[in-house]
């Protein structure tokens, strides 16, 4: 081919995500940033999700943002295991999709990126000839405490006491121990040689055996695990910590972008900001559990009594369709309503958002001053970054984590309730919702510090900059 016909394609990635917000949402917005550095992208999609899609693909051309629409797997019916059986279905579905798609392409992806619950997709990978780069929604930490388990398997030896059994890691930087009740509900009921539960450690282990991982987290905040991750696991130079991943910047961080990401709010963004620029300086608490998890009867009675008599002013998103949260709390007793008594007794200083809450835009607002939070990573990442203190109530999978490194190593959270077989106490976190918006605590000269180096990470030359630029280094690379 002459010079003259020759064309010019730049690296070409195929991004594939986990289908659920928690997911979805941070990966989008690494590709926002791998596009304006200069990358082409495909993203795999199915179609319930393509309108996540839609901001990105109107932004940008189709020669370097493209999406890849590939039928959903029918939805699972067996509750046991829900999870698993549908990145099974995934696999099922995807893998013959992505080789057809694969060999049709005149500039074919150079690497997969995706999602850590998609382990089977380093064989895919393999197949094609391409390496497979894992995409981590949760913390280095986190991840660290999943790997060491799965590989490792240490046995509940106490089966009867798992509330005095605790599981030490001693290969990991400061020896995290978990009560038995802490860890990952599929691990602790794994046994070997149960097909579906195996699928799930093939796909933990493929993750260890990947080329590379890129982490929606920071240096600043978990550097020993980063570096565990290099030396231990996948060598130097293939660990990047590219977060927080937030709203790009190529949208000028508009209040739009802010206020939409990743669904429409359920109440107008504009009433719940002036309902906010009423309010004081970090006088507002906001109360999220995520976009999966589902509080129980008594538990949703207990923060609504706590919230009722602190006197707090609060903002409420409230999630009622229950069942689906993968929580131990039975179907028939999640998803409650908010009592009926409540929003007339808290009329004034309270806002109840039922489904989706513009979540960014509120925690970056002036007003805000303290986050309950099921201490889903994202949800950490976006309070970090918005300098609020975190009252931590985590229900599950990473989120025990999440909270020990929040309470126990950056001392920017204070704990609000913990465990999913006792209610909080109605009385202790009213105090606690009180004293979260007081100016002079602790935890809130650390918030503000942690949002500064939060700021910084992201910023033209901080951490987070610097590696998303080495990762599109290393893409580049394996194209030339
Ligand atoms: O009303 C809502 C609810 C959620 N969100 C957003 O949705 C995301 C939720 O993510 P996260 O806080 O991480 O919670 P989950 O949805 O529960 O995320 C799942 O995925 C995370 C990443 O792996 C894990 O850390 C969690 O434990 C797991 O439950 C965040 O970006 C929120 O801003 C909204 O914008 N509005």
């Amino acid at each position: 081919m002459s010079l003259a016909t020759a064309t010019f394609y730049p690296p070409h990635l195929l991004v594939y995500p986990f289908s659920s917000s928690g997911h979805l949402i941070p990966l989008l917005d690494l590709t926002e940033g791998l596009i304006s550095r200069g990358l082409s992208v495909t993203v795999l999609v199915t179609p319930p999700n393509l309108h996540l899609l839609q901001p990105l693909l109107s932004r940008h051309p189709t020669t370097t943002m493209d999406a890849l629409v590939v039928p959903a797997p029918e939805p699972v019916s067996s509750p046991k295991h829900r999870l698993i059986h549908r990145l099974r279905a995934m696999r099922e579905h995807h893998s013959p999709a992505i080789l057809r798609w694969f060999a049709s392409r005149r500039n074919p992806p150079v690497a997969i990126i995706s999602d850590f619950f998609l382990g089977w997709t380093l064989h895919l990978a393999r197949q094609l000839g391409i390496p497979r780069i894992v995409f981590s929604p949760s913390a280095a930490f986190a991840l660290s405490v999943d790997f060491s388990l799965w590989r490792d398997l240490p046995k509940n030896e106490h089966p009867q006491q798992d509330d005095e059994y605790a599981v030490t890691l001693s290969d990991l930087p400061n020896s995290p121990s978990y009560p038995w009740w802490q860890l990952w509900y599929f691990y602790r009921l794994f046994v070997g040689g149960d097909p579906v539960l195996e699928f799930h450690r093939e796909g933990v282990l493929a993750n260890l055996d990947s080329w590379g991982v890129v982490f929606n987290s920071f240096a600043e905040i978990e550097r020993p695990y980063m570096d565990y991750m290099e030396k231990r696991v996948f060598g130097k130079g293939r660990v990047w910590a590219v977060g927080p991943l937030l709203p790009a910047p190529a949208d000028g961080g508009s209040t739009t972008a802010v206020a939409e990401r990743g669904g429409s709010s359920s109440i107008p963004a504009e009433d719940v900001v002036s309902w906010l620029d009423a309010r004081g300086d970090h006088s507002v608490v906001y109360v999220c559990f995520g976009s999966r998890m589902v509080l129980s009867r008594k538990e949703t009675a207990a923060l609504a009594e706590a919230l009722e008599t602190s006197g707090v002013h609060f903002i409420w998103c409230v999630r009622e369709d229950g069942g689906n949260s993968g929580r131990a709390v039975a179907e028939e007793d999640s998803g409650a309503a908010v009592p009926e008594w409540f929003e007339d007794r808290t009329a004034g200083r309270g806002l109840v958002i039922k489904g989706w809450a513009p979540q960014v835009l509120v925690l970056q607002h002036r007003a805000v001053g303290s986050f309950v939070t099921h201490c889903g990573w994202n949800s950490v990442l976006e309070g970090l970054a918005a300098g609020v203190v975190m009252l931590t109530w985590p229900m599950g999978a990473d989120q025990y984590s999440d909270a020990k490194l929040l309470v126990d190593q950056l001392g920017v959270a204070i704990r609000a309730h913990e465990r999913e077989d006792r209610v909080p106490n109605p009385t202790e976190l009213a105090q606690i919702l009180v004293r979260s918006v007081d100016g002079s605590i602790p935890e809130r000269a650390r918030a503000r510090e942690l949002r500064e180096a939060a700021v910084t990470a992201f910023s033209r030359g901080g951490s987070s900059d610097k590696d998303l630029d080495a990762l599109v280094e290393a893409l580049t690379n394996l194209k030339s």
